[in-house]
């Protein structure tokens, strides 16, 4: 998949929807939800520059799991494991989180991580493209979250919005991308990932299936409760 480093040093037309001061406030609250796990995946994200949720945004995912009581969640593009984190501390032992990632190499640290946090049982962490894992898992999920690479965006919500099931949630992550979605001609990472963001959000909004909103915490997450 394709190798990101933070969009922010890429593009000088980013723009953040959250003043630095009220990012900091926020970063500062959240702080009482430190555990040891958490704070080295963090760690490693920051050592790496591996663009995971982070920890507002992963309170706010477990936060609507929780609220829609989710048992059954697949994650396209999963990483190594820190949504997933709060998915599985969501879905509770009774739950599942079915992840996807190209590379092997985030499985085993998922495993390592997550096992720590005595969350791994709850985890079936597939290796593969996360498009085709999802159409070989059958059956219908209370969430389809989306974090694969951006110009996949499209393809993923046309796959993943007819296997949701009513009440349940599409979401994704990085749908404001750093402020491109409102610039006429952005500079873009990779070639149209702008554009396939763009396509994703309204096709989103527009469907008639389903109620759309985007909390603009980091990089704006897109949730879409199907009616
Ligand atoms: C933004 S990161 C995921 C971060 C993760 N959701 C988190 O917050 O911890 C995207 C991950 O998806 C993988 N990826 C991107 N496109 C993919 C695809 N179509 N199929 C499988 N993996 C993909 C990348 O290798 C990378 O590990």
């Amino acid at each position: 998949m394709t190798d990101i480093k933070d969009p922010s040093e890429l593009n000088p037309t980013v723009l953040s929807p959250v003043h630095p001061e009220i990012q900091r406030y926020l970063d500062d609250l959240a702080g009482s939800t430190d555990t040891p796990v958490l704070l080295e995946m963090e760690e490693l994200a920051r050592r790496q520059n591996f663009p995971i949720v982070g920890r507002l945004v992963g309170l706010f995912l477990k936060m609507i799991a929780k609220s829609i009581g989710a048992k059954r969640v697949f994650e396209f593009g999963s990483g190594y494991g820190y949504s997933a984190y709060w998915f599985a501390d969501a879905v509770g032992p009774e739950g599942q989180v079915i992840c996807s990632d190209a590379d092997p190499d985030n499985r085993s640290k998922a495993e390592h991580f997550l096992r720590r946090a005595g969350l791994w049982e709850r985890v079936d962490f597939r290796t593969g493209f996360a498009q085709s894992v999802f159409q070989f898992t059958e059956g219908e999920f209370d969430i389809c979250y989306n974090d694969v690479d951006k110009g996949d965006y499209p393809e993923v919500w046309r796959l993943a919005r007819g296997r949701i099931r009513r009440g349940g949630l599409y979401i994704a992550d990085n749908v404001l991308w750093h402020g491109r979605v409102t610039v006429e001609n952005p500079v873009d990472i990779v070639p149209g990932w702008t554009d396939a963001i763009r396509e994703h959000n309204r096709l989103t909004f527009d469907d008639p299936e389903f109620d759309a909103s985007i909390n603009p915490t980091r990089d704006g997450v897109i949730v879409a409760r199907k009616k």
